[in-house]
């Protein structure tokens, strides 16, 4: 037997050299464009919050969030998600507040566009900030969800943001037919080739998304959401989910949380690889990676946690990290 290796098992001369390496690395590069940024925007237009359970992220009214987009910009980002809070507008059974006009998302939105044209306003779409319930849709008298009723305020809500100049709707309220309803309504509005609809298309009932939920207040007051979002366990509803929304005319796809899920970004992407595809790093997420400040470790492990991301078929990572990462990009950090 020989002691020498065969050549054709001879893998390290593939990738010695680091412009070898890059090649090796198909895809999986991180530009502005593959990220997005969450923001929570709050109705006083003059506050800050630090968020406690997420080192470093804030809610801010309009006025804030402006002055802080403006270094962002700036520094390359292409593109935020909004998600409005209520402190004083009412939390009633229908989720009134949500497309109220003082309701924060609607007021802002005009105002961000001016500020800043060339960026895209994407808007989550959710019953849950605004029910007194705390449910993501409305819901029968004996507290399931009514399905009808629901998809209607959803799309209520989703034009009513569109109209206010967002370019992106993205449902998550995981509601079937939310994205027929969705379109329906861009289309009778003529708004249809203005607005896209980003779906939540694969969102699990995971319990990472617990420091999202203190900073938004909106966990629902009794139950919990595992009569609409996915049992984590399950890849075959993630599939079906998916090919729904696109059946329905979503133009982008998500899954939801990120990391634990890369074989489902993997699956949806190779079911639908001509749909540009979104995974949420969750908060969850980002307090596992922030925990140990910007240390040099943390963007390294941040780096590498959003190559895998890209490995696994995502076009585009929703991250609390935007601000950290345009720094790595451009090389101040
Ligand atoms: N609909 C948006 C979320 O639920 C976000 C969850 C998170 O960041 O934990
Ligand atoms: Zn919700
Ligand atoms: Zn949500």
């Amino acid at each position: 037997m020989s002691l020498f290796l065969s050549p054709d098992h001879v893998l390290q001369g593939g990738y010695f050299h680091a412009t070898l390496r890059k090649l090796q690395e198909r895809n999986t590069t991180i530009e502005p464009h593959n990220i997005m940024y969450p923001v929570f925007l709050l109705e006083n237009d003059d506050a800050v919050q630090p968020v406690a359970s997420m080192p470093n992220v804030h809610r801010y009214g309009t006025n804030q969030l402006i002055i802080a987009l403006r270094e962002l910009v700036a520094n390359g980002l292409k593109s935020i998600l909004i998600f409005g809070i209520v402190e004083n507008l009412e939390k009633n059974a229908i989720g009134s507040s949500a497309d109220v006009s003082e309701n924060p998302v609607i007021r802002a939105l005009p105002r961000l566009k001016q500020a800043f044209p060339e960026l895209l306003l994407a808007c989550d779409v959710c019953l849950c900030p605004y029910t007194s319930h705390g449910h993501c849709g409305v819901l029968t008298p004996s507290g399931a969800i009514d399905h009808a009723a629901s998809t209607k305020r959803i799309a209520e809500v989703a034009l009513a943001y569109a109209k206010a100049g967002a370019d992106v709707i993205a449902p998550s309220d995981m509601m079937d037919n939310r994205i027929k309803a969705i379109k329906d309504a861009l289309v009778a509005h003529k708004l249809q080739n203005q607005v896209s609809v980003l779906s939540y298309s694969c969102k699990f009932a995971s319990s990472m998304y617990g420091p999202f939920r203190d900073t938004m207040k909106s966990s629902p007051m009794e139950g919990d959401r595992k009569c609409y979002q996915l049992p984590p366990g399950s890849a075959g509803l993630a599939a079906r989910a998916a090919a729904r929304d696109v059946a329905e005319g979503a133009d982008f796809l998500m899954v939801k949380p990120g990391l634990p899920y890369l074989d489902i970004v993997r699956q949806t992407k190779d079911m639908f690889p001509h749909h540009p595809l979104f995974i949420y790093q969750v908060s969850g997420e980002y307090a596992m990676i922030a925990r140990n400040g910007d240390s040099e470790e943390v963007k390294t492990i941040l780096m590498e946690t959003l190559t895998c991301m890209r490995r696994a078929g995502a076009d585009c990572i929703i991250t609390y990290f935007a601000p950290l990462i345009l720094n790595i990009i451009a090389n101040k950090e």
